[in-house]
């Protein structure tokens, strides 16, 4: 069959109004119509082209991404659009630059940690790129005093930086603190004095994370003018004198709660996209199994594809409701930090911190597996999978290495459960610890594999498996009469009793999206469904838990993944209508398996023949290597 939409039948199957879903997946009709107008902005545009990157050399790809970065600015500035509609265009422009950190992280930092007037004075001047800023804050070796190490943007373009630094004054150490530095002229960008700056190299893959400069940075005897330290959480009077506002130190490490919760929604989009070529892929792709010389089967059929695809389909939706709702704690925690109600902050910090863990580990495993869905194709670059995986993967380290960050969350956790005793109700996610005796001994009443689709099921196993583990950890420490020893011993326990909260966290937030009024025919039944894959599918990978602390007994862990295979075939007939429905260009994608007309092969048959190999048919360096070497063959043979 050639030309037309491939995927048709497959999209007369759908059981749910597509376009309906598609306000859901982008959270509004105003988000889903700036989100369709950008992107096919994007994609109408050749400047924005991006299927030669892993040709490139870094150089070549670096000067290219400046190029798309100033035409985005140029674009941004013509069409006036709005902030909301620019931060869309970079991100359809998919590709990393320094432009992220400045957005994403300068601006930020000084937005969060300046004062009324330091905002007043380098805002305007970010907001209109006259000056470009990252963010310092990791070193090379561990601890404030070495050179920066890693910075985004820092390596060739950024003209300033926030730079962490421990701050001394009158011999006394304050600890770190951020400082606005400029590192470079702004007339000829060349470094000021005491200034070293460089690229750190390449980085993992072709093309991916390489467009990006991050970078090494020294300062040698550099005066940083005093009203440059951002002093919104703490100040150094002109004569030297150090004092604190009355908010938390933590306000310091404000930026990172900030770009976490970004993240957290970033893992829907490359997981969703990962989904959305290996969904597509699965079915065009066909494989043996043909009955009575029909067609052959199509690989989306396999049981063991559903069980590999669909939780990772359910796993998007789910990471993309989270996402939503961590926008609103960071938008409600941050009003009450404005009226100096520091309350929900440890929260905040635990949620981040923990579902940008949760989030990017699934997601960077998930993009992986789909290019193992796709078979052989996926490892092709033009399957637009071995990219994505490279750009993405940093995510698990960038803005603080997982396991660190879930040890964070155990913190928060043990902490919890020590204040029950003083009759500190926990509140929000940790509002079930509230029912810790409960939890403790209540038994899961599942019956037949049916009653695993009643949310208050789920949702007592997922809590009783929490608090459970949490309570072990707990009564484990107790045991040391140093708790630091003690939590370095543990700390493999309290890592997986901070996965066990955090898994609970998504599922409850699942759950709870449903109890929502969404219109659409079919779109909240297709959710449910997707809702209660996603949690047995964690039941079932995570058996071991459930079992261990008593949770659930054996019968009703297989009774769940009994359920669980019923589910699959329920999403069946919808997945490629799932897929359609984030709504993704093909520009967006840049996957010839994800393709939405779903013509897989000619366009892979195609794409071979402009690989710069096949520029000519005889290869540079025949003459040169080859042919004497068959010469020498040949003359071997003939003796
Ligand atoms: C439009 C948006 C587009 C965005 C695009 C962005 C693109 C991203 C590209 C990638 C850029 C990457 C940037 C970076 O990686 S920046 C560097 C980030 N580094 C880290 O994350 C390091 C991880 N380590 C930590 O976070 C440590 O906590 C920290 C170094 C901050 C402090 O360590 P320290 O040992 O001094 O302190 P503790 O960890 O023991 O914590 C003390 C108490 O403070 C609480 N805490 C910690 N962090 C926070 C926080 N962020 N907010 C609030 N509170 C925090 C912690 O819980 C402790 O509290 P208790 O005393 O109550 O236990
Ligand atoms: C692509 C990319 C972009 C980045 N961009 C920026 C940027 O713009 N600005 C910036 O400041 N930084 C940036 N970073 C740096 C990043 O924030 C750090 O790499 C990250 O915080 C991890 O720190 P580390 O590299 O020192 O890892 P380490 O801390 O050295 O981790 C090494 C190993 O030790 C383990 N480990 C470390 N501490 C503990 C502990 N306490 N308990 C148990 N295990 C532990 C970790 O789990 C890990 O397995 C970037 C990094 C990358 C990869």
């Amino acid at each position: 069959m050639e030309g037309g939409d491939h995927l048709a039948h497959e999209r007369k199957k759908a059981q749910f109004d597509v376009e309906a879903m598609k306000i859901v997946w982008a959270g509004s009709r105003h988000a889903f119509e700036v989100s369709d107008r950008i992107s096919k902005l994007v994609a109408s545009d050749p400047a924005f082209r991006k299927d030669n990157r892993p040709m490139l050399s870094r150089k070549e790809l670096f000067k290219n991404t400046l190029r798309k970065a100033a035409y985005a600015w140029k674009r941004i500035i013509e069409l006036r659009l709005s902030e909301e509609e620019a931060s869309k265009l970079r991100f359809y422009v998919d590709e990393p630059a320094f432009t992220d950190l400045h957005w994403g992280m300068f601006l930020p930092a000084i937005k969060g940690q300046g004062t009324e007037e330091q905002q007043q004075k380098w805002l305007p001047l970010a907001y209109k790129m006259q000056i470009i800023g990252c963010y310092a804050q990791t070193e090379l070796g561990h601890g404030s005093n070495s050179s920066k190490w890693w910075p985004g943007g820092l390596g060739k373009i950024s003209t300033h930086a926030v730079v962490y630094a421990r701050l001394i004054t009158d011999g006394q150490d304050h600890g770190v603190h951020g400082f606005i530095v400029q590192l470079r002229s702004l007339d000829d960008h060349s470094p000021l004095p005491g200034i070293t700056v460089g690229d750190i190299g390449m980085k993992f893959g072709n093309g991916a994370y390489n467009t990006m400069d991050n970078g090494v940075l020294r300062f040698d005897h550099v005066r940083i003018p005093r009203d440059q330290m951002l002093m919104k959480v703490s100040q150094v009077s002109r004569e030297g004198k150090y004092s604190q506002s009355n908010v938390p130190r933590q306000l310091v490490y404000g930026t990172m709660v900030f770009v976490r919760q970004t993240i957290v929604a970033d893992a829907s989009c490359a997981l969703s996209r990962a989904v959305c070529i290996a969904t597509r892929y699965s079915a065009v792709r066909r494989q043996f199994g043909s009955q009575n010389g029909g067609p052959e089967t199509q690989v989306i059929d396999y049981k063991t594809q559903q069980s590999r695809l669909f939780p990772l389909l359910a796993s998007a939706y789910a990471f993309r409701f989270v996402g939503e709702w961590l926008k609103w704690l960071y938008t409600d925690v941050t009003q009450r930090l404005q009226a100096n109600d520091f309350s929900t902050l440890p929260e905040a910090h635990a949620c981040t911190a923990g579902l940008k863990s949760l989030t990017t580990a699934a997601t960077a495993d998930g993009i992986e597996e789909c290019r193992k869905l796709c078979g052989g194709h996926g490892y092709l670059c033009s399957s637009g999978l071995p990219e994505l995986f490279a750009v993405y993967v940093p995510a698990c380290t960038y803005e603080g290495d997982n396991t660190v960050l879930l040890l964070q969350v155990a913190r928060f956790l043990v902490k919890t459960l020590s204040q029950l005793g003083s009759g500190k109700q926990p509140v929000g996610t940790t509002a079930y610890m509230g029912q810790v005796e409960h939890l403790m001994q209540c038994h899961c009443n599942v019956q037949k594999a049916e009653d695993w689709l009643k949310p208050a099921v789920i949702l007592e196993a997922f809590e009783a498996r929490s608090a459970r583990m949490s309570v072990a950890c707990a009564k484990n420490l107790s045991k040391f009469t140093n708790p630091e020893e003690g939590f370095a011993e543990l700390s493999g326990d309290l890592v997986e009793a901070a996965i066990a909260h955090c898994q609970l966290i998504i599922v409850s937030k699942f759950i709870e999206k449903l109890q929502q009024d969404i219109p659409g025919k079919g779109v909240k039944q297709q959710l449910g469904v997707l809702c209660n894959i996603y949690a047995l599918f964690l039941l079932h990978k995570h058996q071991g838990d459930f079992l261990s602390t008593g949770c659930i007994t054996p019968k009703q862990a297989y009774l769940a993944n009994e359920q669980l295979r019923a589910l699959y075939s329920q999403a069946r007939p919808n997945a490629i209508a799932l897929v359609d429905a984030f709504n993704y260009t093909d520009h967006y994608l840049g996957s010839i398996l994800g393709c939405y007309d779903g013509n897989v092969y000619p366009k892979l048959y195609e794409a071979a023949w402009k690989d710069p190999l096949n520029d000519s048919v005889v290869p540079d360096g025949y003459r040169e290597y080859i042919w004497p070497m068959l010469k020498q063959q040949l003359r071997t043979a003939r003796l």
